[in-house]
């Protein structure tokens, strides 16, 4: 990917300049999301059982965590809960399914 010049916010002055930053913006969160659902499709191989998937204690530590840190950065922390558990979700769906299609192909 080229890497273009950036424009804070501030110097940001039509709807075109705005939307090349948050485009921009989009592909390195896409790149970060690539990267940690990679660490997440290695913890379903590493979990052996589908109750591992959900870990409540962690997901509220977390949530609580990513909360706080988000507050810190002025973004709205119920907000970025939102994105985070819906994220999380998905993840626990995808450990689940994945450690059960693998207990079940080693059955047969
Ligand atoms: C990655 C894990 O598995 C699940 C997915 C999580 C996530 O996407 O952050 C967090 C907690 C989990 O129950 C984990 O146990 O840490």
């Amino acid at each position: 990917m080229s890497k273009l010049p950036t424009r804070p916010p501030e110097n940001c002055n039509t709807k075109q300049h705005i939307r090349a930053e948050i485009d921009r913006i989009d592909q390195l969160l896409l790149s970060l999301f690539a990267e940690r659902q990679g660490y997440v499709r290695r913890m379903a191989e590493i979990k052996q059982n589908p109750e591992e998937a959900f870990d409540a204690e962690r997901i509220e530590t977390m949530v609580a965590d990513i909360k706080t840190r988000a507050a810190a950065l002025d973004l709205e922390p119920e907000q970025v809960e939102e994105v985070w558990r819906c994220l999380i979700d998905w993840n626990v769906a995808y450990e689940k399914r994945t450690i059960l299609r693998r207990l079940n192909s080693s059955k047969k």
